[in-house]
C-alpha cells in the first residue's frame, strides 16, 4: 500500500507555498513574450489528441516543484497498487479496477490470487452476444417484433456515463434504434419516457450495482407494471427487461432471469462503470465494435498513464495544474466546456466523477484536512456558456481555470460552422490570457469618436486583466477511442489528485445521510397528521407541503 502522507507537511508544498507567492505576480502574456516556444515546451500528444497547458501560471520551476510534490506524496506507488489491484478503497475493502474492464492486452490482473480477465471477458462477451441477438432480430419482444427502443433506469453512475457516451457518439446510433435513460424519481422522468416507446418493441435496462437504489428500483417497478399492463403475462418480462448489477440476489427477486443479468463486481466504482456491464445501454446503442474501440481508447490512456514519465504524463499534468491553482491559488472551481454540441453532457458526468471522488473533508487516517480537496466541477458547451457565465470568468472576482475541448473535424461539416465555433474557442482561451489593457481598451474608444471624458469613465469597465488559466484538449474527431482516451484521462486526473490530498476517492459516504432521513420522513408524509419529530424548518416544511396537497 503507497504511505499516507499529509502533503502540507512535504518540502515541495513549502516550496509550492512560496513558489506561489512569486507567482501571483506573473503574468502569463509576459510568459509568452519571453519565450518563443513556450507552446511546444507545454504541450503533449496521446493518440490524436493534442493537450495544451501552456496557457497556465506556471513555469519549469512550477512543475518540478508540483511533480516532486506527487512523488513525495506517493503518487507512483499508488499508481502500481491500483494496477496491481491492491485493495486502495479501504473504506469499503475493496480493490479499484476500472482498468480492467478496458484491460484490452489481458494480461492478467490479480485480486486476491485470482485473475478478474477472465469473468471481464465473459460479461464482455454475453454483451456481444446480446448485442448481435437484439440487432440481428433474433431478440424478440413478446409479440414477435425486433427491439427498437431501449430504456436504461440508472441513476449517479448507472446513468451519467451511458448518457454522456452515447449523447457524445450520436453520430455512430445505429439506424432505426431510439435509446432513453430514465433516472429521476420525479414521476415525470419515467411517464415521459414512457410516452415514447411501446411496450412490445421496448428492452429495459435496469442499471443498478446495489439493486437497491430507492430511485432505480421505483422507476423499475414503474416501468415494470406498464410493461404488463400491456403484456398481461409475468413470462414476457423475461424478453424485455435486463438487469446490470452485482447484486444477483436482488435481480431475482425483482423478478428478473439471472440468465438476463449482466454481471460487474464490487471492485467497479459506480461512477467508474460506464466500462462495465453498466456500459450495455452504449453498446446496445452504437454497436459492440464501437463500445470496444472506446474501452481500447481508454486502454491506450491507461498504459500511457502508468508508463509515460512524469514530464510527459498527461493525466499527472492535469491532475498536477488543477491542484495548483485549488491549493495555491484559492481557485474553488474548475469549468469544463466542450466545444461540440454532442458533448453536452460531458461537465456533468465529471462533476459526479469528481465531486463524489474528492468531494472529502476527512483524510486516510481519519482526520480533518486542513487544506482544499475537490473542486466544484461544472461546465456547458460552447459556444452557449459565452453568452452565459463567461462574463465572470473573465472579469469576475474569482479565478475559474477552464478546459477547452474540442475536435478538428466536425460531424456535421455544414456551412462555415465548424470554424466558427472553433474560432470562438480559440478567440476565448487567448482571451482569458492575453486580457485587454487600460491603454488598448482606450486605444479602441478613441476611434469611435466618443469625447474623452466618456472615454475615461468608461475604460475601467472595457479592461479584461487576463492571466486566467486554460488547459485546450484538441481532438481530432469525436470518435468512440477519441472519447475513450479522453475520459480516461480525466479519472485518472481525479485519482492522482485524490492520492495527493490524502483522501479515500472510491467511496462516497457523503451520499448517505440525506438517503436515510428521505426514508425516515417518507412514511411521516402519508395522513394528514402534523409531525413534531424535526427542527422547526423541516416539520414546518412537510406540515405545509400536507396542507397545500389538500
Ligand atoms: O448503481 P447504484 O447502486 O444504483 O448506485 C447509483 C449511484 O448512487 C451512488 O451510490 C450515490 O449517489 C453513486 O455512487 C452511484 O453511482
Amino acid at each position: 500500500m503507497f504511505p499516507s502522507t499529509n502533503p502540507t507537511h512535504t518540502g515541495s508544498w513549502k516550496a509550492l507555498t512560496n513558489h506561489a507567492e512569486e507567482m501571483r505576480k506573473v503574468q502569463m502574456r509576459d510568459l509568452f513574450a519571453k519565450d518563443a516556444t513556450r507552446f511546444d515546451k507545454y504541450h503533449l500528444k496521446i493518440e490524436d489528441i493534442l493537450f495544451d497547458y501552456s496557457k497556465n501560471i506556471i513555469t519549469d520551476e512550477t512543475l518540478q516543484l508540483l511533480q516532486a510534490l506527487a512523488i513525495e506524496c506517493g503518487v507512483p506507488e499508488a499508481i502500481k497498487a491500483m494496477f496491481s489491484a491492491e485493495k486502495i478503497n479501504q473504506t469499503e475493502n475493496r480493490a479499484v479496477l476500472h482498468v480492467a474492464l478496458r484491460n484490452r492486452g489481458n494480461t492478467p490482473i490479480l485480486l486476491d490470487g485470482q485473475d478478474v480477465m477472465p469473468e471481464v471477458n465473459k460479461v464482455l462477451a454475453k454483451m456481444q452476444d446480446c448485442c448481435r441477438k437484439i440487432h440481428s432480430g433474433e431478440w424478440k419482444g413478446y409479440t414477435g417484433k425486433k427491439i427498437k427502443y431501449f430504456v436504461n433506469i440508472g441513476i449517479g453512475g448507472s446513468d451519467l456515463g451511458p448518457v454522456m457516451v452515447t449523447e457524445a457518439l450520436k453520430p455512430y446510433w445505429i439506424d432505426g434504434i431510439e435509446t432513453y435513460f430514465v433516472s429521476n424519481v420525479d414521476g415525470t422522468h419515467i411517464v415521459e419516457t414512457l410516452k415514447k416507446v411501446n411496450p412490445e418493441e421496448t428492452l429495459f435496462l435496469i442499471a443498478s450495482k446495489t439493486f437497491t437504489t430507492q430511485e432505480t428500483m421505483t422507476n423499475a417497478h414503474t416501468a415494470r407494471d406498464w410493461f404488463l399492463d400491456a403484456a398481461k403475462d409475468e413470462k414476457h418480462v423475461a424478453s424485455h427487461f435486463v438487469a446490470l448489477s452485482t447484486n444477483e440476489e436482488a435481480v431475482k427477486s425483482f423478478g428478473i432471469d439471472p440468465a438476463n443479468m449482466f454481471e460487474f463486481w464490487d471492485w467497479v466504482g459506480g461512477r467508474y462503470s460506464l466500462w462495465s456491464a453498466i456500459g450495455l445501454s452504449i453498446a446496445l446503442t452504437i454497436g459492440y465494435d464501437n463500445f470496444v474501440a472506446l474501452l481500447e481508447g481508454a486502454h491506450a490512456t491507461d498504459e500511457h498513464f502508468r508508463n509515460t514519465p512524469a514530464e510527459q504524463n498527461i493525466p499527472l499534468i492535469m491532475a498536477l495544474i488543477g491542484l495548483w491553482y485549488g491549493n495555491f491559488f484559492d481557485a474553488h472551481t474548475e469549468a469544463i466546456l466542450p466545444y461540440d454540441q454532442y458533448m453536452h453532457r460531458f461537465a456533468a458526468y465529471f462533476q459526479q466523477g469528481n465531486m463524489e471522488s474528492n468531494g472529502k473533508y476527512v483524510d486516510r487516517n481519519g482526520h480533518p484536512v486542513s487544506y482544499q480537496t475537490g473542486p466544484v466541477v461544472w461546465g456547458e458547451p460552447g459556444t452557449n456558456g459565452q453568452h452565459a457565465f463567461y462574463q465572470l470568468i473573465h472579469q469576475g472576482t474569482k479565478l475559474i481555470p477552464c478546459d477547452f475541448i474540442a475536435p478538428a473535424i466536425s460531424h456535421n461539416p455544414v456551412g462555415d460552422h465548424h470554424q466558427k465555433l472553433l474560432s470562438n474557442f480559440f478567440a476565448q482561451t487567448e482571451a482569458l490570457m492575453n486580457g485587454k489593457s487600460a491603454a488598448a481598451a482606450k486605444a479602441e474608444l478613441e476611434k469611435t469618436g466618443m469625447p474623452a471624458t466618456g472615454i475615461e469613465k468608461l475604460v475601467p469597465f472595457k479592461v479584461f486583466t487576463g492571466n486566467r488559466p486554460t488547459n485546450s484538449f484538441l481532438l481530432k474527431e469525436i470518435t468512440p477511442r477519441s472519447l475513450g482516451t479522453l475520459v480516461a484521462m480525466y479519472e485518472h486526473k481525479i485519482f492522482v489528485q485524490g492520492v495527493i490530498w490524502n483522501i479515500f476517492s472510491f467511496d462516497q459516504w457523503g451520499v448517505e445521510l440525506g438517503k436515510q432521513l428521505a426514508n425516515n420522513i417518507l412514511p411521516e408524509l402519508k395522513g394528514n397528521e402534523r409531525i413534531t419529530s424535526h427542527d422547526s424548518s423541516t416539520n414546518g416544511l412537510i406540515n405545509a407541503y400536507k396542507l397545500m396537497r389538500n
